[in-house]
């Protein structure tokens, strides 16, 4: 009883201290790649440490239910560790797992998706497969977002420091292409010489917001487009004179909002064509500015290759590619079925996956504007009967009514893409729940050195 009251009175004293040193034990470690510390029960977060390694620890921060710390000293460290980590990749999200070794980034975005299937679709250790990693681990991304921000009275370019609109320089991004860092810093300084002064968030004031970069991996062709407060402004003219030859699209997309949104409504072609043209699996694909197209070109071949492999595609099969974006799913297998129908919410990816049928001479595609929700119940109504069904839907994954829908036409096979285990997990449980069952999960890395996990999976109806 003593012993009790001694514990209780010892928990309601402890008290942490800003600045106190704390020594323990990383016994865990967030999705967002922070080590999990706990004193008492009491769990701090710290960037910059991995499990298993014994640290001394500062206190950040102490609220309610958990602290922040900061790593003054590593006692030992994971054998997972990569030295020389540059902490501005932490800090940004550049590269939320830069200090982990790539096979263990792989390993554990396999194990997040077998706890979240275990946690959330009630699946204890359901056999995911191995995460099919990346050959290229670094300068992958063929697109870039870079908030331009005047920084001790220099126009800079770089990323927000996490959960914060504070802009950290950076003229390596570490994970893009490097011709796409090289736009970028061409652009920082042509804006500078030409005194065109970048957005103040605080004063609503200034001219540019971001600079957005789409280069095709295959292609090499390049986008630019200034993200802007408004549409005429000194300097244009001879920024269009610089870069229209350098680029194959240059654009304005002008944003005159408050909020976080990237582009604004309004876009105007400076010079070239309204977008680019890239190719996928051996296809051609014109992408236009607004329009979803991975930014791993490399590894979403990989996953649409699994994605085909694991649907055993039939000559007869009439097929949905839900969230359809500019069709780089269905006319990739256009040519191995009978029939392709595909739905996509952002008009100008439609117009591209009509336009991209034409270019790969594919006339059997089907593609149609509208929310999936409502497009597939209205299908499913027009009698149209798929044999396979893939969803590669966003980060919220699938409507109910979406799911209702595709079900009720008991397709053979859903191939389920997504890019958030939590939501891909709940959906299994519906699709589970109107009697399908799941077959096989793979992770690929679309995104090495990030915390963002990808997944293929198969489910079929059961007999
Ligand atoms: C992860 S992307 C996949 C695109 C395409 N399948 C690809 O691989 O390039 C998701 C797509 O869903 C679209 N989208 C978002 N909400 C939607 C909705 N409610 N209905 C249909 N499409 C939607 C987005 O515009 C985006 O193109």
């Amino acid at each position: 009883m003593d012993f009790i009251k001694r514990v209780c009175y010892h928990k309601i004293m402890r008290k942490f201290q800003k600045n106190e040193i704390i020594q323990g034990k990383v016994v865990d470690l967030t999705h967002e790649g922070q080590g999990v510390i706990k004193v008492d029960n009491f769990p701090f977060f710290v960037e910059n440490a991995l499990p298993a390694e014994e640290i001394k620890m500062k206190v950040l921060k102490v609220g309610k239910n958990f602290g922040f710390g900061k790593v003054e000293e590593w006692l030992s460290q994971s054998p997972d560790r990569v030295q020389d980590v540059n902490v501005t990749y932490l800090r940004t999200g550049i590269a939320d797992f830069g200090h982990m070794a790539y096979p263990a980034q792989l390993h554990f975005k396999r194990q997040q998706v077998v706890d979240v299937l275990r946690k959330n679709a009630h699946k204890p250790d359901f056999p995911v497969l191995e995460t099919l990693g990346a050959e290229q681990e670094t300068q992958y991304r063929n697109k870039a977002q870079v908030p331009v921000r005047s920084v001790n009275g220099r126009t800079e370019t770089g990323f927000f420091r996490k959960n914060s609109h504070d802009l950290v320089p950076i003229h390596d991004f570490y994970i893009q292409s490097p011709e796409i860092d090289d736009l970028v810093n061409q652009v920082r300084e042509s804006l500078i010489r030409l005194n065109i002064q970048p957005y103040d968030e605080q004063r609503k004031r200034g001219i540019v917001r971001n600079i957005v970069i789409r280069r095709g991996h295959h292609s090499g062709q390049m986008m630019l487009i200034l993200v802007v407060t408004k549409e005429k402004f000194a300097g244009l003219s001879e920024l269009v004179a610089e870069y229209s030859n350098k680029v194959d699209s240059f654009q304005l997309s002008i944003n005159t909002s408050t909020g976080n949104a990237i582009f604004g409504s309004k876009f105007k072609l400076l010079s070239g064509k309204d977008y680019i043209t890239d190719s996928m699996l051996g296809k051609d694909f014109q992408i236009s500015a607004r329009a979803f197209y991975q930014v791993n070109t490399a590894q979403a071949e990989k996953l649409y290759q699994l994605a085909y492999d694991f649907a055993d595609l039939k000559a007869e099969d009439v097929v949905i590619d839900a969230y359809s974006g500019i069709g780089t799913i269905g006319l990739g297998m256009a040519d191995k079925v009978a029939q392709v129908y595909g739905m996509e919410i952002i008009p100008e990816a439609v117009e591209n996956a009509k336009t991209n049928a034409a270019l790969n001479d594919i006339t059997n595609a089907h593609y149609e504007v509208g929310p999936a929700e409502e497009v597939m119940p209205k299908w499913v109504q027009d009698g149209i009967q798929p044999d396979v069904i893939f969803v590669d839907p966003p980060r919220k994954g699938l409507d109910e009514s979406f799911i209702k829908a595709a079900t009720a036409t008991q397709a053979r096979t859903i191939i389920y893409i997504s890019c958030n285990p939590a939501t891909f997990a709940r959906d299994v449980v519906r699709f589970e729940e109107e009697g399908y069952l799941l077959e096989k999960v793979q992770p690929v890395d679309l995104f090495p050195q990030t915390k963002h996990v990808e997944t293929v999976a198969l489910l079929t109806r059961k007999k």
